[in-house]
């Protein structure tokens, strides 16, 4: 059974995927910790006839226990974006929030894997990262930017295109980071293969590396991706959760390249330099990042992509690194 803490779990994200998480009958505790509400939804959360046992912690004097004996611990917790902002609009904000609750993960959890969803993740998981270096707890196969929403959309846009491809059975490795034109997927690398014409592959490309602007726009200033974002969290720490008892199971993470020294030469070469961070597809296990999965040769255009998201992750990892440091 594992003990799952969901940090922010009264928000737009943070209820449905608790919501989820209920569902999952290896988790054997679900804590859900906020700053306002909580109590509300997990009494309501608690209901649920599944095995789980739902509690719940209000205020940051409770962090403490909220995260008490987590094998897993998942933060949507912090603002999302309104229409015309970026993701590293909300860095003001979301930095110190993940900086506090990294602190309390280190202090009291320091060996639970760690699931980042608060925005910008292109900095929050170096946020994170360094945090826990910084308590001399840091495990680089531990930590893991959730990114899985860029490669649900990639596969769902490939078939709006293509309507008698299985959405569900496709693959699409989706690497680099989560913002913009840091989200680089590769469609040449499709599974199974999908015959897109070069426009086709312009377009969803920019459509995968801009759907969150799409939701943002339609919510009209309530808000950012909370339902497909809950459906793509849970997606990934099921996955965590199956590869725990020797599934074999591969998810795109943004990780720290250091989980993985030997493979992250691969995606070195593939163009991501010398960044400490990047998003790639990972074989999960007991440990967390077995290995990162090597990718194979890219195309002309997404060697471009790769090459323009180097210049703006960079930039976004200096930001949370700095912050810490
Ligand atoms: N990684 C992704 O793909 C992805 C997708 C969608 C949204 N996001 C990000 O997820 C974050 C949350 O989005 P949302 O729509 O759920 O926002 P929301 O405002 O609906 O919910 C956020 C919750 O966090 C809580 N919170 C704020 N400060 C806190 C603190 N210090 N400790 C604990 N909880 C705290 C709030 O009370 C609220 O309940 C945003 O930063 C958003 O940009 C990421
Ligand atoms: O777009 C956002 O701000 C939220 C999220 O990162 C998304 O991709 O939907």
């Amino acid at each position: 059974m594992v003990n799952v803490s969901v940090l922010g779990a009264a928000g737009g994200i943070g209820q449905p995927l608790s919501l989820l998480l209920k569902t999952n009958e290896q988790v054997g505790v679900l804590k859900l910790y906020d700053i306002v509400n909580v109590p509300g939804v997990a009494a309501d959360l608690s209901h649920v006839n599944t095995n789980s046992t739902v509690y719940s912690y209000l205020g940051s004097e409770k962090l403490g226990e909220a995260l008490e004996g987590a094998d897993i611990v998942i933060i949507p917790a912090g603002v999302p974006r309104k229409p015309g902002m970026t993701r590293d609009d909300l860095f003001k904000i979301n930095a110190g929030i993940v900086r506090d609750l990294a602190v309390g993960i280190a202090k009291t959890c320091p060996k639970a894997f760690v699931l980042v969803i608060s925005n910008p993740v292109n900095s929050t998981v170096p946020i994170v990262c360094e945090i826990l270096k910084k308590y001399g707890v840091f495990d680089p196969k531990r930590v893991f930017g959730v990114t899985t929403l860029d490669v649900v959309r990639a596969s769902r846009f490939i078939r709006d295109v293509i309507p008698d491809v299985d959405s569900f059975a496709t693959s699409v490795p989706v690497i680099g980071g989560h913002s913009g034109n840091t989200i680089v997927p590769l469609l040449s690398a499709v599974q199974p293969k999908v015959q897109l014409t070069e426009t086709q592959i312009e377009e969803i490309t920019h459509r995968i590396q801009f759907g969150g602007d799409e939701v943002v726009k339609a919510k009209d200033g309530a808000g950012s991706a909370t339902l497909s974002m809950a459906y793509a969290a849970s997606r990934f720490a099921n996955s965590l959760i199956k590869a725990f008892s020797g599934a074999l199971v591969i998810e795109p993470t943004y990780i720290s390249l250091d989980a993985d020294p030997k493979n992250a030469s691969i995606v070195r070469n593939l163009g991501a330099g010398d960044l400490q961070y990047f998003a790639v597809p990972v074989r999960l296990g007991t440990n967390g990042v077995e290995e990162i999965v090597p990718l194979p040769p890219v195309s002309k255009f997404e060697a471009k992509a790769i090459e323009v998201a180097v210049g703006a992750l960079s930039e976004n990892i200096v930001a949370g690194t700095k912050f810490v440091q």
